[in-house]
């Protein structure tokens, strides 16, 4: 059973920093920490992880759109994978770490894009009633950080061309979601080395699977 929700059998731990903050550097850390624990993983990612979530992924990344469509899509691809991906897993006892979630579309269609954060939960409560992750690790860099970092290393998509300012508002927002839960976010400097945010998040996963043992 999950530790924050005890009706349900498999934890659902998400990941979210800023473009270039270092997610996807970590996100098999998250995956082997679980799964030395003998415990049955699935890794997926938003936008995506179903056959229609990936081509709304495709057009979000790519094509011009005003930032309502952009909310509105987010929540198109996240309905159906939380519906025939996520719930499923959860219920049936696997694990789900997901490369980003809700708190994504309230950093960056909210802090980012400015739509009220008050639409967005409506949609939230909407196409996931109940539903949110046991654990929220945020890999914090600051945008000048990231930005330096994405310039090295590849061709960059629409919200990688975004300003050092646009990530500056997603941040701040990503950082005030978690002070108002601290209970369930873990704040992790991603300016360390990887190997050093790679055993931060090993300890606080061991810490997770501790506390959910002890129930
Ligand atoms: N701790 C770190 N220190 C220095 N460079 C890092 C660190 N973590 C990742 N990088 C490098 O920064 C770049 C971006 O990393 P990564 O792709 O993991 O970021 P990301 O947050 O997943 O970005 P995006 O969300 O845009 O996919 C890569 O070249 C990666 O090797
Ligand atoms: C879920 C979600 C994502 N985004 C943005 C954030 C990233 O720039 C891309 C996804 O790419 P990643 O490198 O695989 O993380 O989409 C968003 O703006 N709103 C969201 O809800």
């Amino acid at each position: 059973m999950s530790a924050l929700n005890p009706y349900r059998p498999g934890l659902f731990i998400s990941l979210e920093g800023i473009d270039g903050a270092g997610k996807s550097t970590q996100l098999q850390t998250v995956v082997d920490v679980l799964r030395a624990a003998n415990r049955q993983v699935m890794l997926t990612r938003e936008p995506g992880g179903t056959e229609i979530g990936e081509k709304i992924r495709e057009l979000l990344l790519h094509e011009t759109m005003r930032p309502a469509t952009e909310a509105l899509l987010m929540f198109a691809a996240r309905q159906e994978h939380v519906l025939r991906v996520i719930e499923p897993a959860l219920l049936g006892g696997t694990d789900v770490v997901c490369d980003r979630f809700t708190a994504a579309t309230l950093a960056y269609q909210g802090g980012g894009k400015g739509i009220p954060t008050e639409r967005l939960e409506a949609l939230a409560r909407w196409v996931h009633p109940g539903l949110c992750p046991d654990c929220i690790i945020l890999i914090d860099v600051p945008p000048e950080v990231a930005a330096q970092r994405l310039e090295q290393t590849r061709q960059r998509d629409r919200f990688e061309q975004e300003s050092v300012d646009f990530f500056a508002r997603v941040r701040a927002n990503y950082l005030q979601q978690a002070a108002s839960s601290p209970e369930k976010w873990r704040v992790i400097d991603g300016t360390q080395t990887p190997e050093a945010v790679q055993k931060t998040i090993t300890g606080y996963l061991n810490k997770v699977l501790q506390e959910f043992d002890s129930k």
